[in-house]
């Protein structure tokens, strides 16, 4: 169905960021441009709009998710765990839980000093945020009064964010919490200022009780109707080639290499102006080492012809190891009424006619971003301070009406409370590496998000399960929350085994970035320079979640959207 072959610029991957980029080229008529996508569209899927329904999208045989396991993770008892990656047109805000945080003031300013490009200071980029964000009213129409600031928020934007649709009884208690104990955990009107530090109410990215995800808005009807814009689905590229033609030193890539059948009848699009690489934190460093961009040494042992020798390529692979811990809780109004079909079926009604009802917001409704107590902080005596600064969370709890989303249910019914604990600054490094014994294209890459090869990462882990233990023993909790999981609750009996627990529990957090990051114009390490274009080539910039040399401490999507509005700027400045 594609009128040809032939575009300004091919986009690889219809995800987070580059549906924005897609959006914002074609806004330039003269501009021709093509997206190719490896998951299905979008549109129709009940899960994905549904927001309290985001968990049926995580089954084993999902379609909407890559068939990703990662290597065995030593600091995890040697596990081999899923990863979770979205395939499907909007790729991970299609899947995603949907909570909206930028992150802090200074993960940006560290973006910023570390890549030497002011540009992607907090200040300069808070202008992308806000071009990305659409603030509206909760599914529910509540008072907000008190809930956050609009200070800091657009109501013109692109993606919808709310506050939570829906009122469950243990809100109440969250912020009575933070009035009990306002040194450990102050309350935060807005996390999303810059000053990420306390515990404040989610921001959603859902508009009208559905699911706001980068293919429901940056490719809406209205743009989707843009006859400048094609976006190709259920197609997967390969690799990025270099032009048969011109004999310069440094390689200029102007084709893209893609399937349908994942076996042969290989096609070709050519980019006459850019190649976009938007594939995620691990989709464009699998293309980038299956195109001969890596490791030259790595890759010509595997028989893979090297074109630029960038040994940062898959390295530097940062992703925040997270602990769910769950409680069993007096009350009948939790998640777990979704357990029940006829329950369910009376909320999706509700859903179907009205867009309201408890459907309309996913598992977690808190979220706390905080630094160590002190006790704690002298951890930093004696080895450097992972996250970006004060404004910064150490560790964050998400707090959830339910059992948490990757805890084992227990036998019967029951209701529960849970607090997941993140490291949100992990010392610990992976990589994204190809497969050696199966180094096709389509095979699934090797995946080591190593989580918690640095002790500091378990060290935070521990502080922040003991800290979540402290919050649910407020008197707002009494008589609401009863005793903890059996695997909690034998965590909780000496630190030796908290540390297992730990070890036994852990998973990734799925906010990966670092992959293929930016670095300052001659640095010898990085793999793109600050505006984004691809080091030691010409024709190839990576737009996505990998460019960010250190992982934002709040959820990874606001910022990637913020990362390709800029981008998408980026690119037109050079082809004004
Ligand atoms: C289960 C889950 C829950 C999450 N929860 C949250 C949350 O609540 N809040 C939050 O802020 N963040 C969350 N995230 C993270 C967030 O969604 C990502 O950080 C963000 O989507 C990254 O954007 P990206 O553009 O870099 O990559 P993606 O959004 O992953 O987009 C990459 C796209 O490229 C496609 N692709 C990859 N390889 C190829 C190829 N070879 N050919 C063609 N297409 C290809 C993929 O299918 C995908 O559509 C979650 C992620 C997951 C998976």
């Amino acid at each position: 169905q594609l009128p040809g072959l032939n575009y300004d610029f091919v986009i690889i991957g219809g995800g987070a960021a580059g549906n924005v980029v897609a959006n914002r080229l074609t806004e330039n008529p003269n501009f021709q441009v093509l997206v190719i996508e490896a998951g299905p569209s979008n549109e129709g899927i009940l899960e994905e709009q549904v927001p309290a329904l985001a968990l049926n999208l995580y089954a084993e045989d999902s379609p909407y998710l890559w068939p990703y396991m990662t290597t065995p993770q030593v600091g995890a008892n040697n596990a081999s765990q899923r990863f979770l990656r979205g395939r499907i047109l909007g790729g991970g805000t299609g899947v995603n839980e949907m909570f909206y945080s930028r992150g802090s003031s200074d993960d940006f300013d560290r973006y910023a000093n570390v890549s030497g490009d002011q540009g992607w200071s907090w200040d300069a980029m808070l202008p992308y945020f806000l071009k990305n964000e659409k603030w509206v009213a909760p599914a529910d129409h509540h008072n907000e009064t008190g809930q956050f600031d609009p200070k800091f928020h657009n109501f013109t934007g692109m993606n919808s964010v709310s506050l939570a649709g829906y009122q469950w009884p243990m809100f109440s208690r969250v912020i009575q919490t933070t009035q009990e104990m306002p040194d450990e955990f102050p309350f935060n009107l807005d996390y999303n200022s810059g000053n990420t530090i306390g515990v404040g109410w989610v921001q959603y990215t859902i508009g009208n009780g559905t699911r706001s995800s980068s293919a429901s808005s940056y490719l809406g009807p209205q743009f989707m109707n843009r006859t400048n814009l094609h976006v190709l689905v259920n197609t997967q590229v390969s690799r990025v080639l270099p032009a048969t033609s011109g004999k310069g030193k440094t390689p200029h890539f102007n084709r893209v290499e893609f399937s349908q059948d994942l076996k042969s009848a290989l096609f070709v699009a050519t980019a006459s102006k850019e190649v976009i690489l938007s594939a995620g934190a691990i989709g464009t460093p699998h293309i980038l080492m299956n195109s001969g961009i890596g490791d030259k040494k790595t890759l010509t042992k595997l028989g893979i012809k090297s074109l630029i020798d960038l040994p940062s390529v898959g390295q530097n692979f940062t992703e925040q190891p997270l602990v769910p811990n769950s409680w069993f809780a007096n009350s009948t109004d939790t998640y777990e009424n979704f357990n029940n079909e006829t329950q369910l079926d009376i909320d999706l009604a509700m859903w179907n006619q009205s867009r309201t009802g408890p459907l309309v917001s996913p598992i977690g409704q808190h979220l706390a971003f905080l630094r160590f107590p002190k006790e704690n902080s002298s951890i930093f005596e004696t080895r450097e301070d992972p996250s970006a600064g004060p404004n910064t969370g150490h560790y964050e709890l998400e707090i959830a009406n339910g059992i948490g989303l990757l805890t084992p249910i227990p036998a019967g019914d029951g209701h529960f409370i849970s607090v997941q604990t993140v490291c949100a600054a992990p010392a610990s490094r992976g990589s994204v590496t190809l497969n050696t014994t199966h180094p096709s294209p389509f095979n699934s890459p090797l995946i080591d998000p190593a989580l918690l090869m640095d002790s500091y990462d378990l060290f935070a882990l521990k502080v922040a399960i003991q800290q979540a233990v402290k919050f649910l023993s407020a008197d707002a909790w009494q008589g609401y929350v009863l005793e903890p999981l059996d695997d909690l609750a034998q965590a909780l009996t000496s630190d030796e085994a908290l540390e297992a627990y730990i070890r036994q529990t852990v998973v990734a957090n799925e906010h990966p970035v670092g992959t293929a990051a930016m670095s300052p114009k001659n640095a010898d390490w990085g793999v793109v320079d600050p505006d984004l274009l691809m080091k030691k080539a010409t024709g190839l910039r990576i737009i996505d979640a990998s460019i960010m040399p250190y992982v934002p401490s709040g959820h990874s999507q606001a910022p990637t959207y913020a990362v390709a509005e800029r981008g998408a700027d980026l690119v037109k400045a050079t082809w004004a």
